[in-house]
Parts: structure tokens; C-alpha cells; sequence
């Protein structure tokens, strides 16, 4: 028996996403959107000569494994910089489902294309409908909401935070995806109540098919400026059958779970997880590339790509990030052993040039080590969940099929 590693950089996609005129930033359409080659090309440009970095994108490790070469055959055009012959093996994957949201790519790329359309508040002032904000009134205990509107995270903490420390009232945000996100302060507020209130909250979005109630705390004062901490918290929808996890873990194989794949799978299919920032995570996924059972998963999931630099359209920001994630690379492979396999992909696209501050529909890298240099061409999603399956010997293989 061997052991799969299928890493998640969240939001790193490779633009080329067939139906992307009929995704949206702000009423624009995503046609063209393309995270990676986008940063490149700012980059080879000049323009990310901050946060740290200077100079064009690089990223040679994962470039080696077929980064280029990937985004290359997802998009139609070379990108400055990147483009090595591959040792891995590498292509690139294309959803199905009808959300550019974190769960619809998780769960796909776990066998599991989504079945449903998600309900997504309307672009206007009150956003939530009115049991809801009285649902959430009764049960934060308080005189109202905050917000009741989309926004962005950090833009709404300078915008309401003082207001919330005045009055005590949670505030409560949504975006283009399918979410109710709700903000309050650690200390004045109180995390344990704020992880209380989405749970309260949750079922009841849940069964109008809102993906993800998310708990947003922050820190800080009207006086030195608001900062949200790691204690983020999603309560997600369960996904609707068994995923690549719940197939694992029924044919006897442990699940680790780095970051935040437990609440995207709603905590269902997995024996342990871990949180913290990309840096702690690196170290986890080391640790169990050290350390992990012979037939297990390991399911990790690096969310500052998307919710540090994509949302906040920090292009030097991500790139600098990339590049962080590519020097620590082969640390991670040096702990992986003979006839293990590990599979770097994404969930959709977040491209920080793009309008707006939402995700971008895109099509994803497919990249593998251990198995050989080998183009695999364009996959679907659902195909990782299967290839990692057939790799681990496991009867189930969902919508996919393995193309190992
Ligand atoms: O602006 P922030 O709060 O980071 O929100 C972002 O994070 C949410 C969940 O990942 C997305 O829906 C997006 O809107
Ligand atoms: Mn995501
Ligand atoms: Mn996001």
C-alpha cells in the first residue's frame, strides 16, 4: 500500500474556464480571468515589486513539476518565466458545477460534482431577507445586525468596527458566493458566543441552500484599526453523498485533514484536522509526509493565497506567497516516500487583476509526483477525487475517472 497527498492552493487557477462569461466580478464577466498568468505577467512587468519581492514570478519548483506547461494547455498562451519541460505529470481540470465557490471545487475534486444551484443573496441593501435578520437578531440577543449587505471582510471591519464595539451588534456580510459571513469582535464580543451564534444560525441557512455560515473574528480597536484572527470558523453544508474521504475512511484508511478541509466536508469522512496559518500547515503536511500511515489521505487545504492576496487583489502579495509556497516544496517532497503519490491542484480562480473581489471561474492545475512525467491533457475535477482513489486502491471512484 501506498499514501496520497492531494494539496489544495486555494484559488490558484490558470484562467481558459470554458463558461467563464457566465461568472461575474461586479457585473463583469470572468472571460479572461487568470490568476497565475496574470501575477506572472504583472510580475515579468514590474508591477509586483512589493511585499517583499521584486523582479519576474519565480517558481521553479513547482514550474518543474509542469505549473507552465499546465497553465499553458488551460489557457491557450506561454506566460513569461514558466514553461520548464515537466517531470510530473500535469494538466489541467475544468468544473462542472454551477458555484466558483470553495465547497462546489472541494467536493468535486472528491468525486462529487454539486447537484444543486447554492442561493446567493441579492447585490442590495438589506441583502439577508427578513427571517433571517431576525433569526440572527434573536439570536445574537442584541438590537440588530451590522452590514446586511456585500462586502469585503477587511473594508467592512474599518467601515463598522467602531459601531460594532458601540452597540454590540454582530455584523453580518455576504458575497458572490454562497455565504453569510458574520463578523465580531474576540474580546468584546466573545469568540465562543460568535461560534454559538453561526451555529444557531446555520440550519436554518443551510435548508434555503446557502453553502456556508462563517464566523469572522477580529481583534483591535477603533483607535489602532481592526485585524481578523485565525479563529475563523465555517459551519458548511454537508456535501450531498459520499466524497473521496468517506470512501477512504469506509475502507479502513485513516484521513488527516490540514486546514480547512474539515469544514468544507462539514467534518464528515476525516480522523483529524489542523489549523492555522499556511506557515503551521506547511509544517503539518511535512510532518505527516514524515509521518503518515501507509493507505491513508492526507487532504490539505492553503487558504491565504485567496484569503490574504486574491480577495484583497494583493498582487504582489500573492506572488510572494507562491513563491514562499515553492521554496518550502521540496521539503515537503524530501519527507514523501517511494510509491507515494501527491497531486497539487486548486478550487477556482481569485485573480487578484481582475475586477471586483471575488473568485474568478478558471480552469485549475493538475500536478502529480511520484508517478513519472506524464501530460494527462484537460481532466475534469472529479477526476482527481478518482485518480487518488484508483491510487489507493479503493473500491469507490465517484463521477470521475483515474487517469493514472
Ligand atoms: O472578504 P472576505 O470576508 O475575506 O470573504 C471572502 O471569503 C469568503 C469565504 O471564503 C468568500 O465568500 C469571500 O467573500
Ligand atoms: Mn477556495
Ligand atoms: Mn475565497
Amino acid at each position: 500500500m501506498t499514501r496520497a497527498f492531494l494539496v489544495v492552493l486555494d484559488s490558484v487557477g490558470i484562467g481558459g474556464a470554458p463558461d467563464a462569461d457566465t461568472f461575474f466580478n461586479d457585473g463583469v464577466p470572468d472571460t479572461g480571468a487568470n490568476t497565475l498568468g496574470h501575477i506572472a505577467e504583472a510580475c515579468a512587468s514590474g508591477r509586483a515589486d512589493a511585499a517583499g519581492r521584486s523582479g519576474p514570478l519565480k517558481l521553479p519548483n513547482l514550474d518543474a513539476l509542469g505549473l507552465g506547461a499546465a497553465l499553458e494547455l488551460a489557457s491557450g498562451a506561454p506566460v513569461t518565466g514558466l514553461g520548464a519541460i515537466p517531470t510530473g505529470l500535469w494538466g489541467a481540470a475544468t468544473e462542472v458545477s454551477r458555484g466558483k465557490d470553495t465547497p462546489s471545487g472541494h467536493w468535486e475534486i472528491a468525486g462529487l460534482p454539486v447537484p444543486w444551484d447554492w442561493t446567493y443573496f441579492p447585490k442590495t441593501e438589506p441583502a439577508f431577507p427578513d427571517r433571517v435578520t431576525e433569526a440572527l437578531i434573536a439570536a445574537a440577543g442584541t438590537g440588530g445586525i451590522l452590514g446586511n449587505k456585500h462586502a469585503s471582510g477587511t473594508v467592512i471591519l474599518d467601515e463598522l468596527g467602531a459601531e460594532h464595539i458601540a452597540t454590540g451588534w454582530p455584523i453580518v456580510y455576504t458575497s458572490a458566493d454562497s455565504v453569510l459571513q458574520i463578523a465580531a469582535h474576540e474580546e468584546s464580543f466573545g469568540l465562543e458566543r460568535l461560534y454559538e451564534l453561526c451555529e444557531a444560525v446555520a440550519p436554518m441557512l443551510h435548508e434555503m441552500r446557502v453553502g456556508r455560515v462563517i464566523a469572522r473574528p477580529f481583534l483591535g480597536s477603533p483607535g489602532e484599526g481592526f485585524t481578523r484572527t485565525t479563529n475563523r470558523k465555517d459551519f458548511a453544508l454537508a456535501p450531498p453523498g459520499p466524497t473521496l474521504l468517506d470512501w477512504a475512511q469506509d475502507a479502513g484508511r485513516s484521513v488527516n485533514a490540514v486546514g480547512k478541509i474539515d469544514d468544507i466536508f462539514a467534518h464528515r469522512g476525516m480522523d483529524n484536522g489542523i489549523h492555522g496559518a499556511d506557515a503551521d500547515l506547511m509544517e503539518a503536511l511535512i510532518g505527516w509526509g514524515e509521518g503518515a500511515e501507509e493507505g491513508s489521505l492526507t487532504f490539505a487545504n492553503l487558504v491565504e493565497f485567496d484569503a490574504k492576496y486574491g480577495h484583497r487583489r494583493d498582487v504582489a502579495g500573492y506572488a510572494a506567497h507562491l513563491e514562499w509556497f515553492d521554496a518550502q516544496l521540496p521539503r515537503f517532497l524530501a519527507s514523501l516516500r517511494e510509491g507515494d503519490l501527491a497531486i497539487f491542484t486548486a478550487d477556482h480562480g481569485n485573480d487578484p487583476t481582475w475586477t471586483g473581489t471575488d473568485h474568478t471561474r478558471e480552469r485549475v492545475p493538475v500536478l502529480g509526483w511520484g508517478v513519472g512525467a506524464r501530460g494527462i491533457g484537460q481532466v475534469a475535477f472529479a477526476d482527481l477525487g478518482a485518480s487518488v482513489a484508483a491510487h489507493l486502491g479503493l473500491p469507490e471512484r465517484g463521477a470521475g475517472k483515474s487517469f493514472l
